[in-house]
């Protein structure tokens, strides 16, 4: 049985339609607070929020400066449940909206469940090792949730809801923006991919990583790894890792190439539909989570694959 009112806030277009989906599935009523503009309002109208307030950008305005009157509506408003995502500006908003309500924020929500008028949640816990369940008790229950957990209904361009414009203050957070520059290195955005391939240590150089990008681009998929090959090696840019400690995806499938399977990493795609895995140790732990696998040398197997689908 559903809540009555959810509401989501994120600062991050992208997370709009999985988060309104999400709203949708919990709740009867699902209100949207925003930071941007128009397109954003919009965005989240079509994809299924009833109502929405944006705060709008001013070059200098902070998220989290914005917890007072976020947390004065919600004393109005009275949701269930506030889903925030959880970019690190997200984590502190929730924080000091929670803390404004007397309450706490349950963090990095994979898992949610609407029952008896109660929201159940679970969430990982011992860097991954173990899952916790809880049922949160307050009468606004605030959360931190990613992409990944959610699916995005689709889209309905005659939607038009209520959009309740606010100012996003700059001031009485207690820091101060001096300067915004573009983020250095690739821009990703994994949690759209329909079809991923990762890799990880059972390439042995950068340069052997070619041959997964190529079949990656026969098939249509974007590229991903482990977390040994963004941190350790550096092979592939850390927006790419998959995991725990990185990215959470629910991609149509996933291929899996020269990764052990270790839960810190399977946590971000065990919710692939389709999971494949190569890898040439019949004992690797990820053939126990996987819907098809192939226990194979990748430099053998790879080339092979790639010549088949290119014929
Ligand atoms: C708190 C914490 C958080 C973590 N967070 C993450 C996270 O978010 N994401 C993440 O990925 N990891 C994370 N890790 C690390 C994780 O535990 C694993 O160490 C990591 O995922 C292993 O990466 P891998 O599978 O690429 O390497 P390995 O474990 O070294 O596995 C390499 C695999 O390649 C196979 N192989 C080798 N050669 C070949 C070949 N020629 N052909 C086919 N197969 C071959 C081997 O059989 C092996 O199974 C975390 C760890 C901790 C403690």
């Amino acid at each position: 049985m559903a809540v009555k009112k959810v509401w989501i806030i994120t600062d991050d277009q992208n997370t709009i339609g999985e988060l309104c989906g999400g709203g949708r599935k919990l709740g009867e009523h699902v209100t949207a607070v925003l930071f941007g503009g128009q397109a954003q309002a919009e965005e989240a109208s079509f994809l299924g929020a009833d109502q929405v307030y944006l705060f709008e950008q001013n070059g200098n305005a902070i998220m989290e400066a914005n917890s007072q009157p976020i947390a004065e509506l919600l004393r109005e408003e009275k949701p269930n449940l506030v889903m925030v995502y959880s970019s690190t500006r997200g984590k502190l908003l929730a924080g000091k909206i929670a803390s404004q309500l007397g309450t706490s924020t349950l963090s990095n929500i994979s898992e949610f469940a609407a029952e008896d008028g109660s929201i159940v949640v679970k969430h990982l816990v011992y860097g991954g090792a173990a899952i916790r369940t809880e049922k949160a008790l307050s009468e606004t229950v605030i959360v931190t949730t990613g992409t990944g957990v959610f699916e995005a209904i689709p889209k309905d361009e005659s939607r038009q809801v209520n959009v309740i414009k606010l100012e996003a203050k700059a001031e009485q957070s207690g820091i101060r923006v001096l300067e915004t520059r573009p983020k250095q290195g690739e821009v990703v955005n994994l949690s759209a991919a329909k079809r991923v391939v990762g890799v990880g240590r059972g390439f042995a150089s950068k340069d052997d990583i070619k041959m997964a990008e190529e079949l990656a681009s026969l098939v249509g998929a974007e590229m991903a790894c482990s977390r040994p090959i963004a941190e350790g090696e550096k092979w592939m840019s850390k927006e790419r890792y998959i995991g725990v400690s990185g990215v959470v995806l629910k991609p149509d499938i996933y291929l899996s190439i020269g990764i052990s399977g270790q839960i810190q990493h399977m946590v971000g795609v065990n919710q692939a539909k389709t999971l494949v895995a190569i890898n040439k140790d019949k004992n690797a732990p990820v053939f126990k989570q996987v819907d098809i696998g192939l226990v194979a040398d990748i430099y053998k197997v790879l080339p092979q694959i790639i010549e088949k689908l290119k014929a």
